[in-house]
């Protein structure tokens, strides 16, 4: 099987490109080329017996596969929010190729059976290539270490408690110890228990009109720069997920200029939104960490544009309606956001001049594949096909019961968005495509 595409826009991974012709053969790229001759390319497949399909796509933006470090798939146990099949659908509709799994299941990704659970049902899917995070803890209860070593001899990428934050410091001074001489990387929720004290928003004008008990930026950046040194002092890498406060990534900037191994992903909700936005009290405006306020959103936008935010993650949290339908109080933290993620972004960052496309790009392909040692991200000959074809000018208003997910909680509903995936190809094989392409 051959597949050519015709005069497309291409980000490669490093850098756009006006138009271009790219050949796929079997899993891999073979050729890109300002015209490749369609004649010469039938001739040649015709030899060999293949098929071919040919694609125009004028006006469209090819780019590598999308790659997201913070995915909650819920399952095991939590089926009835998500499955590793309603997922890896909702991030092929998303254009997302590679995806991390969160640990906060049910049993916990402590153990190598869990790890060895997923890779297993994640392999019967669409395609979409699934890596688990393991647990820093024993059923992330932040007391006792998972055995790190049988959890990377069973795959996982990192290490992470996501969800919650490891409160011992004693604790994370050891888990970052192991890590190093394992070299995995620890991903970090930055949450000190203490000062977030089951608040419900980001501590500021809107949870006081609401009257609703607030989350200080404090219980974040605490944990931030805590994390910061006990990594230094174990040379580890640490990587923060889900940054929300302006004073997180102002100590994120000092440990990369003294040259700590440290890097950050930000999600599209916070860039996007500040508590501003929160228009009703439901539930869906709610995710931990809060959407916080516009100062802080602009100092994330701004990190992401300098590098000192090096990726986007979706940090895609689905739950059911009656987790989330009652009210921000009595509601579950977390977003969907794997089939919203691109033309969020495109529409609200890069159409409004705040941040490049390149930019965008880069931080959701070659830079987590880079970060996380990912044999994916860019589009040259010889590299594996997971691509993602885009519509940059389809223009859709965001409903809901269209979602692949069973998470229904996006804040992202009836948003009038640009810039929307029709064609998502893992190695060679397309595993989602819009009904009109
Ligand atoms: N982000 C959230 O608000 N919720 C996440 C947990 C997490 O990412 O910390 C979840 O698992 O639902
Ligand atoms: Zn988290
Ligand atoms: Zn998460």
């Amino acid at each position: 099987m051959a597949v050519l595409i015709k005069n497309v826009q291409l980000f490669d991974g490093r850098q756009l490109h006006k138009s271009k012709d790219i050949l796929i053969e079997n899993e891999k790229i073979v050729a890109i080329e300002d015209k490749i001759d369609e004649r010469l390319v039938e001739n040649a497949i015709e030899d060999n017996y293949q098929d071919i399909v040919k694609i125009n796509a004028a006006g469209k933006l090819l780019t590598p596969g999308f790659i997201d470090m913070h995915v909650h798939l819920r399952e095991p146990g939590f089926e009835y929010k998500e499955t590793i099949e309603t997922g890896s659908k909702a991030a092929a509709k998303g254009g997302f190729t590679t995806i991390a799994c969160m640990p906060n299941t049910k049993p916990v990704t402590d153990s190598k059976e869990i790890v060895e659970y997923i890779y297993e049902k994640a392999n019967v899917n669409n395609g979409v290539k699934v890596y688990p995070i393991g647990a820093i803890t024993i059923g992330e209860k932040g007391q006792e270490l998972t055995n790190f070593q049988e959890l990377k001899d069973a795959g996982i990428i990192a290490l992470s408690d996501d969800g919650r934050g490891v409160q011992n410091a004693k604790l994370m001074q050891e888990a970052f110890n192991n890590a190093k001489s394992l070299e995995i990387p620890i991903i970090i929720h930055a949450e000190d228990d203490s000062l977030a004290a089951s608040g419900h928003l980001h501590d500021g004008q809107k949870a006081k009109e609401l009257n609703i008990k607030g989350i200080p930026s404090t219980s974040e950046s605490i944990m931030v720069a805590r994390d910061i040194l006990l990594a230094e002092s174990a040379k580890a890498h640490v990587h923060f997920a889900h940054l929300s406060a302006k004073e997180s990534v102002d100590w994120i900037e000092v440990a990369k200029a003294k040259g700590i191994h440290v890097t950050c992903e930000v999600t599209p909700q916070h860039l996007v939104m500040c508590d501003e936005d929160i228009l009703e009290d439901h539930g869906n405006y709610k995710v931990n960490p809060p959407i916080r306020s516009n100062e802080d959103q602009n100092a994330l936008i701004d990190a992401l544009n300098k590098g000192v935010i090096d990726i986007i993650a979706t940090d895609h949290a689905p739950h059911s309606d009656d987790e989330k339908n009652s009210g921000i109080e009595k509601s579950y933290f977390g977003m969907t956001g794997l089939e919203t993620a691109f033309a969020v972004l495109y529409t609200k960052l890069v159409l409004t001049g705040k941040i490049s496309l390149e930019r965008v790009l880069e931080s959701l392909t070659s830079k987590p594949a880079e970060i996380f040692n990912i044999n994916r991200g860019h589009i040259f000959v010889g590299s594996v096909a997971d691509m993602v074809l885009i519509d940059l000018n389809d223009k859709k208003v965001v409903e809901v019961d269209k979602f692949e997910s069973k998470g229904k909680n996006s804040p992202f509903i009836n948003w009038d968005l640009h810039g929307w995936p029709v064609l998502t190809m893992v190695a060679g094989k397309v595993i989602y495509k819009d009904e009109r392409v």
